[in-house]
């Protein structure tokens, strides 16, 4: 791989580019990388069962599960099965990993000594979330002792074809990482589910509350990504007091209410992840 210090974009990557699973975050990755100039001819896809899309990618420059000695020396493997299919995945990817090869695993609770066990390589654990399928993902990286900057740079271009794209150090951050940004947008998903259900238990239409809550969720959060208030006094915004919002709120921020079923949740999740560790 050439790579400069000052690499900016994903065309200044030369060398092969492997994604291992092509799912629904492996596909938001590569999309992005191709939006981003990473250029297909760079890129090969492990993938089993090719959706559609990645069918159709492949029917331009990128390769689909070449024999492994055509796949030649790789300068990024990209790691995006499940956790719980690593272990079957591993054999046919540790072949891929030369002593130059940078490693990025997205996988859930996979940590850092698991992957060199695995595969070896200068590893990036990374956590990404599902709105990097429209570039709006948030993504958290940490990178093992041996990777170096030029690496580091390669992996958050990698990473940032797909939106924003935090750094930690302490790798033991990714669990409570996962709980709230990884999977926070299924949180927020209920939330529009929920808010559309009790819509329709206070009389209105099934569709209409869909919509209502739809719509609701999601200008409040395009308003939050551009507002430069934080999201207390973008609630607070809302609240007239006196008003319907306080009587709301006055539920969901009872005792019980959403602080703690919020906490326990992330909670919940953060265990989780450690489990997926052991
Ligand atoms: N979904 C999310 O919100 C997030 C997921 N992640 C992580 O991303 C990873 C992928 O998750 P997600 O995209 O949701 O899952 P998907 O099941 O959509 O994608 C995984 C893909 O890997 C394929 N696969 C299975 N075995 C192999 C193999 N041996 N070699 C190559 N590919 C293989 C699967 O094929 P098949 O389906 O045919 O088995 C599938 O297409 C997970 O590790 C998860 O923890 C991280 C952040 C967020
Ligand atoms: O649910 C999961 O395990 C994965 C990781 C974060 C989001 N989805």
């Amino acid at each position: 791989m050439t790579i400069t210090p000052d690499m900016q974009t994903l065309a200044d990557i030369s060398g092969t580019v492997v994604l291992a699973g092509a799912g629904k975050m492996g596909s938001a990755l590569l999309t992005g990388w191709l939006a981003r100039g990473l250029d297909p001819k760079r890129v090969i896809v492990i993938e089993p069962y090719p959706s559609a899309d990645t069918r159709s990618f492949a029917a331009g420059d990128i390769r689909l599960n070449p024999a492994a000695e055509e796949i030649g020396d790789v300068a990024a493997l990209v790691i995006a099965v499940k956790p719980q299919t690593f272990g079957d995945a591993a054999p046919t990817l540790r072949p891929l990993v030369g002593s130059p090869t940078l490693v990025v695993s997205i996988m859930a609770g996979t940590t850092i000594a698991m992957l060199d066990t695995a595969c070896g390589g200068n590893i990036v654990r990374a956590m990404p979330n599902t709105p990097a399928a429209i570039g709006r993902g948030m993504t958290v990286a940490v990178a093992a002792k041996g990777v170096n900057e030029t690496q580091r740079t390669v992996a958050d271009a990698l990473l940032r074809a797909t939106g924003a794209v935090e750094w930690v150090d302490d790798e033991a951050l990714m669990d409570a990482v996962t709980a709230v940004s990884g999977s926070g947008p299924a949180y927020v998903f209920l939330l529009a589910e929920e808010l559309a259900r009790a819509g329709v238990s206070a009389g209105l239409p099934a569709d209409l509350a869909a919509k209502l809550a739809r719509e609701t969720v999601a200008g409040s959060g395009e308003l939050l990504h551009r507002s430069d208030l934080d999201a207390a006094t973008l609630r607070q915004n809302v609240t007239s007091p006196g008003g319907t919002t306080a009587a709301a709120l006055n539920v969901l921020m009872s005792e019980h209410g959403l602080k703690e079923l919020m906490t326990r949740a992330v909670a919940a999740a953060t265990k989780r992840s450690q489990e997926l560790a052991k």
